[in-house]
């Protein structure tokens, strides 16, 4: 492939602390509401947690020399709140925290940059328990976390993210259950997303004091595409589009919420202070664009409080979550963001796909739906970087196989299966392809 990737666009693969780690109560960690949610019966396929997943807690430093086999410029990682704050304030566990120190000083040593999510959904259980992100105080304790791990890494940290997919927060988390802490209420999600947004700007305000690196959100985006031209179906469309795309980029860029939220959420929808909304807008240093696929969207006035159902094609090709493979979508999601937002700096901070690969045959583990997968999505990427859009990196979602939620250990998504009878990290056909990719620096895609 002709390549439009500049030597020093980032190359990387991105993982989250409750999905990976394992061990989510050792050396003094706090509960988080997923180690919570999953030990609930009926939440989680299978009734699986994390307890064990990946047991990175303790394989950290080998997963890292795994990764400078692979050849990753950076590595995306989470930190868990509660391992550094149990109580999700006030006192410090050093020994969660030392994990972490280690963790960076180890990428630093086989010069893989790290990029860490200050927030990927595992919020303390004590913090749950004054109200979590529902309580007006919630943007004070994460910016207090924030800076607690600032002054303890921002020496050696060049990326931050705040909060990964604040809409999934959100919707899944408050709206319809599926995801931790499993609320269903038409009037908390508004809230919630105004804190978290709220909890992005102070810790941003709060970075732009202590560091001098990069800081941004990463959020979910996905075209929204009418399933026909009908005005109905064209409606459903735009109103998905604010509810999922725009409604927390709009608020950090134009300090102003979609209109169409207000019609969405109904006297759901409270009035905000223009000194809050004032308070979010934030650009901050990138964007973090999380991408799977696209939503075709059928009007559905009888399906709250949308209206509209995403569709799932017929005659597409499908991961085992059910989305369809849709590379063109990545490159109509950059090129939005290069025109609605005036180009701002982005990452893509995760990119990839769930299949049912098989086991191991003589060691090697073939994916060649993942290898097309990342093949066309890269292709996708490089086409929008070819018309400007000020793309920095690309990271895979996921570097090994992991607790995917709700559902458990059945969905994989990643560059190394993981042996669950002893952990054993065996590569993929994708990660010897993506290794490829990345020596080439994106010829190879
Ligand atoms: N589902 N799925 C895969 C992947 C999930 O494992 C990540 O934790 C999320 O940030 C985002 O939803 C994407």
């Amino acid at each position: 492939m002709a390549v439009p990737f500049p030597d020093d666009f980032l190359w990387g693969a991105a993982t989250s602390a409750y999905q990976i780690e394992g061990a989510p109560l050792a050396d003094g960690a706090g509960p988080s509401i997923w180690h919570r949610f999953a030990h609930t019966p009926g939440r989680v396929a299978g009734n699986e947690t994390g307890d064990l997943a990946c047991d990175h807690y303790h394989r950290a430093l080998d997963d890292v020399a795994l990764m400078a086999e692979l050849g990753l410029d950076v590595y995306r990682f989470s930190l868990a709140w509660g391992r550094v704050l149990p109580e999700g304030r006030g006192a410090v566990n050093r020994r969660g925290l030392d994990f972490y120190a280690r963790l960076v000083d180890a990428l630093l040593e086989h010069d893989i940059q790290p990029m860490a999510t200050l927030y990927h959904w595992d919020l303390p259980v004590a913090l749950h328990e004054r109200g979590g992100w529902l309580n007006p105080d919630s943007p004070h304790w994460f910016a207090d976390y924030a800076e607690t791990l600032f002054r303890a890494l921002g020496d050696r940290v060049p990326f931050w993210i705040t909060i990964n997919e604040p809409w999934v927060v959100t919707v899944p988390g408050y709206l319809d259950g599926q995801l931790a802490p499993g609320h269903r209420d038409l009037f908390e999600p508004p809230r919630v997303a105004h804190h978290l947004l709220l909890a992005h700007a102070e810790a941003v305000a709060v970075y732009r004091t202590l560091g001098r690196q990069q800081i941004g959100l990463a959020v979910n985006l996905e075209p929204q595409h009418p399933a026909s031209p009908s005005p109905a179906d064209l409606e459903a469309s735009r109103r998905r589009d604010a509810f999922i795309n725009r409604w927390f980029l709009d608020a950090l860029m134009f300090g102003r919420y979609p209109e169409e939220l207000a019609d969405i959420f109904g006297p759901a929808w409270p009035e905000f202070p223009a000194k809050s909304l004032e308070q979010i807008r934030c650009r901050g240093d990138f964007v973090g664009v999380n991408y799977y696929s696209r939503g075709l969207v059928r009007a559905a006035p009888d399906v709250a409080p949308l209206g509209a159902v995403r569709l799932t094609p017929s005659d597409a090709e499908l991961t085992t979550m059910g989305w369809e493979v849709y590379p063109k979508g990545l490159t109509e999601t950059l090129l939005w963001l290069r025109d609605r937002y005036a180009n701002p700096p982005l990452y893509i901070t995760e990119n990839g796909a769930a299949f049912d690969d098989p086991p191991p045959r003589n060691g090697r583990v073939e994916d060649p739906r993942r290898v097309a997968y990342l093949r066309a999505h890269i292709r996708a990427a490089a086409k929008a970087l070819e018309q400007g859009v000020d793309l920095r990196g690309y990271c895979v979602w996921s570097l090994f196989d992991n607790f995917e939620w709700a559902e458990g250990y059945s969905k994989c998504f990643g560059l190394y299966q993981v042996d669950p009878s002893d952990q054993t990290r065996r590569p993929k056909a994708s990660a010897r392809f993506y290794r490829e990719v990345m020596a080439s620096r994106g010829a190879a895609a």
